[in-house]
């Protein structure tokens, strides 16, 4: 592996959109939830992507999160900014920035709603990553997105050295092992889906960046730990609570992000809860979420001695 590749390798969290009570993005919340992570020991952030509800921020809501997050973690985490918005426009706008942020390297989804030919694409990217001197990860995401990136397209990609790796969200594990046979080792493939995080490591990548990484760190860590040292059947076990939690996160009234965000705040994290049209959690749910909760607390019990 590359050297400068380094700062990229291990557990990187795809940061939340911090609200305070009246849907607002709020800066107390944002440095408080960055840094919790770092007292967790992560490698790195990554900030503004979907976990981040960027598509639903304004772009000043967005620059605001991403300067919260460098003043706090800056020179700290590896700090990756998603860009990704649905004109090329105010993706270059962000992306300006970042770089002036000091972020260490941009991110961005392909573009969105319009089914465009893969020469727009190709120039959305392109453009974005002109426009600063910083290195730049695909963000691949089909299910959110509607695109999925050919080999074709990241082959093209590549001849830009500006291009360093691909946050990879398809649910192919192939996928993530022909992207790292065809980058090799001057390129960082990150898992996307948190519920293979194993076998995405095992198939080829070398990091990992996701959704459910911040309300359980250290699950993530153990499973990085375990991988790296080659303790596969340890690996698997610690990848099935993990999966359960997951499972459960999704089982409930609210989206995804607010059942986590309910976790964090009885954690002591309060970061709001989700914008609309994703829905809050309902009272109904609360003794459900405090379940999860210890579920997750329990297994990081099970799985540190
Ligand atoms: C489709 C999607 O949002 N994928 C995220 C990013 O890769 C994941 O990190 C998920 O949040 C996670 O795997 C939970 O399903
Ligand atoms: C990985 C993820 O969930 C994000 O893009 O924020």
């Amino acid at each position: 592996m590359n050297e400068n590749l380094n700062k990229y390798k291990g557990v990187i969290p795809a940061f939340y959109a911090c609200y305070d009570e009246n849907d607002g993005v709020s800066e107390e919340r944002t440095k408080n939830l960055a840094v919790y992570l770092y007292e967790k020991g992560v490698k790195g952030l990554y900030v503004g992507g979907s976990s981040g509800e960027c598509i639903y921020q304004s772009i000043e809501e967005r620059k605001r999160t991403l300067k919260y997050v460098a003043e706090k973690m800056k020179g700290k985490l590896t700090l990756i900014a998603h860009v990704g918005a649905p004109s090329t426009k105010d993706s270059v706008a962000l992306a300006k920035y970042a770089s002036e942020l000091g972020y260490d390297a941009l991110s961005a989804i392909p573009p969105i709603y319009y089914k465009l030919p893969e020469s727009s694409i190709y120039t959305y990217w392109t453009k974005i990553i002109d426009s600063t001197e910083l290195p730049f990860i695909i963000y691949n995401i089909p299910q959110t997105t509607g695109y999925n990136l050919s080999i074709n397209l990241f082959e093209r990609l590549l001849e830009n050295k500006k291009v360093i790796g691909v946050k990879n969200s398809s649910m192919p594990a192939l996928d993530i092992e022909r992207f790292k046979t065809i980058g090799g080792n001057n390129v960082i493939v990150f898992n996307g889906p948190d519920e293979q995080y194993v076998s995405g490591r095992l198939i080829g990548a070398d990091a990992g960046i996701g959704g459910t990484y911040a309300v359980m760190p250290e699950l993530f860590l153990i499973a990085e730990e375990y991988v790296s040292t080659g303790r596969f059947a340890d690996s698997r076990a610690v990848q099935r609570e993990i999966n359960n939690i997951i499972i459960a996160l999704n089982s409930l009234n609210g989206s995804m992000y607010a059942v986590i965000k309910q976790i964090l705040k009885i954690q002591g994290v309060n970061v709001g809860s989700v914008r609309e049209p994703m829905s809050p959690v309902i009272e109904d749910d609360l003794a459900k979420i405090e379940e999860i909760r210890d579920n997750i607390n329990q297994a990081i019990l099970n799985f540190s001695s």
